[in-house]
């Protein structure tokens, strides 16, 4: 066996006198306790610190921007309520998304609306709300978009969404930029020109921008640069042939994060300063007037900060084999590690430090082979009611969790300064049936 060392993605800072992880302030070991596993636990100064670096190289560059919060990542009222504090703007891509926005009175003027396939009710929710953009997609959105806003006499800001075929070196599941992407319009075919004619068109659209997103964790700066060149060689484009200044540039999000030791990614912030710095150089040539910069990122906010609190259960050794550890959650709460095999780090609560002593399966609970949360992870001997914590399982990892199985969603806490706080409940058995109803055979 090779030889087997700490984690290193703990360091001792993250560690109390007894030596247990802490997340937040807060013993890892405790949260459990309280809380009960599995369990969902972010550490709000980590959210706080990423928007932060964000707007600084926004600032030290002297351009406008914004720091739109990609919000599929992690949606919740305490999240939308988080992104407001720190002022950052967020992006919604569904009615749910919005209303949950609005339940925590998220001012919606600071919201984008994205989506290939926005009902006509989401719009009018949109619409209503003082939507603060819609980033329209096709044609057929456009059209039902003039109609809600003939119904509800009302006008919008828009930004189109273009396709700016380039493919992001990405699991192709987590692709959005290639020229047969179902996102948006096609530079090529001349389909982009002419959703700008049909919006210019409008009586109550205001054509505020343009926008591109190349897809999720990407390590490589040059699709970055890739896209910032081809939005301001549109932008450049329409200028000359409609006399349209774009006032604003949005490239999406996507910067890749740090998993495993396998993955080498700069600083999220890192990745923005040359997208800044490559649209100022794209812009200088033309004629075009410096427009706001944009940015998308949801992964890189919340992923790093969250992490996944699981109790060790059942054991599984076969001579030869790697034998499997099982938790008390799985792919219900995490689907990442099955739909794209994605893989993470997972350390024990009690002893992050604790020398490497075994690799083993960190199998799920759920009824399906496919439930692995991990094919190979290092650990230290366990036993049943140690509590594990999975690393960076931030970002659409709660976001996309479901009740396989009729197993419960877990709770999600804010941990900060020490303190904790419930911000998403556990679900009971109760509501898992409270939609259901009896059927009355009818014979
Ligand atoms: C339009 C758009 N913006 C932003 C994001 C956020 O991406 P990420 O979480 O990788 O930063 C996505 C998701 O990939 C997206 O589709
Ligand atoms: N859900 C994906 C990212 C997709 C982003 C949505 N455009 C993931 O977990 O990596």
């Amino acid at each position: 066996m090779e030889e087997l060392v700490m984690n290193e993605q703990i360091s001792a800072s993250q560690l109390n006198a007894a030596g247990h992880l802490m997340i937040g302030g807060c013993d890892s070991l405790d949260l459990a306790q309280q809380y009960g596993t599995p369990l969902v636990v972010y550490d709000v100064s980590r959210i706080r610190q990423q928007i932060r670096a964000f707007k600084r190289v926004f600032e030290d560059n002297q351009v406008d921007y914004a720091v739109s919060y990609a919000s599929k990542a992690f949606a919740a009222i305490a999240m939308y309520q988080l992104a407001d504090q720190e002022g950052a703007h967020v992006d919604v891509v569904s009615g749910g998304e919005m209303y949950t926005a609005l339940k925590a009175d998220f001012p919606l003027s600071h919201a984008s609306f994205h989506g290939n396939n926005k009902s006509y009710d989401e719009l009018v929710l949109a619409v209503k709300n003082n939507i603060g953009v819609v980033v329209v997609d096709n044609f057929y959105e456009i059209t039902l978009l003039n109609q809600v806003l003939a119904d509800l006499d009302a006008h919008v800001k828009v930004m189109l969404r273009i396709t700016p075929g380039i493919s992001a070196h990405t699991n192709k599941y987590i692709q959005t930029g290639q020229v047969d992407s179902k996102f948006g319009f096609d530079l090529e075919s001349g389909q982009a020109d002419r959703a700008l004619e049909a919006v210019l068109a409008s009586p109550r659209m205001t054509m505020v921008g343009l926008h591109a997103h190349i897809g999720s964790q990407i390590f490589e700066l040059a699709g970055f640069e890739g896209v910032a060149n081809k939005l301001v060689a549109v932008a450049s484009h329409w200028q000359q042939k409609y006399d349209y200044q774009a006032q604003v540039i949005n490239v999406g999000g996507g910067f890749g994060i740090r998993y495993t030791k396998a993955d080498q990614p700069l600083r999220p912030e890192e990745f923005v300063d040359a997208i800044i710095k490559a649209i100022k150089a794209a812009v200088t040539p033309t004629a075009l007037e410096m427009p706001a910069i944009w940015i998308e990122p949801g992964r890189s906010i919340v992923g790093p900060a969250g992490f996944n609190l699981y109790t060790v259960g059942s054991r599984k050794d076969l001579p030869g084999y790697r034998p499997f550890v099982t938790v008390d959650g799985g792919m219900g709460d995490n689907i990442r590690p099955a739909l794209y095999q994605a893989e993470y780090e997972t350390v024990l609560a009690r002893d992050p430090q604790a020398p490497l002593t075994e690799h083993v399966r960190l199998a799920g609970k759920y009824c399906e082979s496919g439930d692995i949360l991990s094919q190979d992870q290092a650990l230290p001997a366990t036993k049943p009611g140690d509590v594990l914590a999975m690393l960076d399982t931030g970002a659409y990892g709660y976001a996309m969790a479901s009740n396989y199985n009729r197993n419960p969603r877990p709770a999600v806490v804010f941990a900060e300064n020490g303190h904790s706080q419930l911000v998403i409940e556990r679900e009971s058995y109760e509501d898992l049936v409270r939609l259901d109803r009896p059927y009355t055979a009818n014979n």
